[in-house]
């Protein structure tokens, strides 16, 4: 009997601050589609294993830490977000800073770590489809994906947005503080030999810079849905 086809898979990557997250949201809100973070996966790894106080280059603690981390995403009570559960604690909150995109950045550079993750990702493709964001979804978990989209923005303007982002929630810090980090972030994110950030091949690219979230909605919903 011939099998069924795979559920389509949008897949968005990019830098650290480029949108992803909003915008896939949004698309997969529209599409009515299911939704992977992948990055939170590797955010979770990283929180997990500094819980652990696990030394982040030691690449065989690390990886143990990842197989054994029950990471979990359910919606919260009023259905408005999705709680990320590392371990039976709710880290929704602190896997989100920077410190902690730091060391997810680390952990992630880690063959035996993406390995760990793979199929937790795969899992997630199912009917009606499927739109993934991250720095790999087109390149390695779903290079099959019949749409890509690589988002960016500039360094300056990521910064900005990131700014904004944690002022309302009342952290302290400051727009050169954080484009250094997000600099320093995207630096080792593109240059590890495994996985590495780059645009998948026939990915569509998108420079959100000075670009409003609907203008880059309205893009990405074009792709899958020409008109
Ligand atoms: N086109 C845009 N114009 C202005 N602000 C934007 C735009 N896209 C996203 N933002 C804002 O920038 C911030 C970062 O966006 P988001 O979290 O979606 O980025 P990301 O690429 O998923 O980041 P990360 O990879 O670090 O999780 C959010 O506050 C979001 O509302
Ligand atoms: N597919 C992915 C997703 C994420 N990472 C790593 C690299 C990022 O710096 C970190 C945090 O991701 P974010 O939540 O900012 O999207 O996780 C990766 O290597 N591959």
């Amino acid at each position: 009997m011939p099998s069924k086809p795979l559920a389509p898979v949008l897949t968005i990557d990019g830098p650290s601050g480029s949108g992803k997250g909003t915008v896939s949201r949004l698309v997969a809100e529209r599409l009515g589609w299911h939704m992977l973070d992948s990055g939170a996966l590797y955010r979770a790894v990283g929180y997990a294993a500094s819980m652990a106080d696990i030394d982040l280059t030691d690449a065989d603690a690390v990886t143990r830490c990842a197989l054994a981390a029950k990471i979990r995403f359910r919606p919260s009570e009023d259905g408005s977000d999705t709680r990320v559960v590392v371990n039976g604690h709710d880290a929704t909150d602190e896997i989100r800073t920077e410190t902690c995109g730091a060391a997810a950045s680390a952990v992630a550079a880690i063959p035996a770590v993406r390995e760990a993750l793979r199929d937790k990702q795969l899992a997630f493709r199912k009917r009606p489809g499927l739109v993934a964001d991250g720095r790999d979804m087109g390149t390695v978990i779903f290079p099959d994906a019949p749409f890509k989209v690589f988002l960016t923005a500039s360094a300056a303007e990521r910064a900005k947005r990131r700014y904004k982002q944690l002022k309302e929630k009342g952290l302290s810090v400051t727009i050169s503080g954080l484009q250094r980090e997000i600099e320093a972030r995207d630096e080792r994110d593109a240059s590890r030999p495994v996985a590495p950030l780059k645009p998948a091949e026939g990915a569509l690219l998108v420079d959100s810079t000075g670009m409003p979230i609907d203008a880059v909605v309205a893009k990405v919903i074009a792709l899958v849905q020409p008109d």
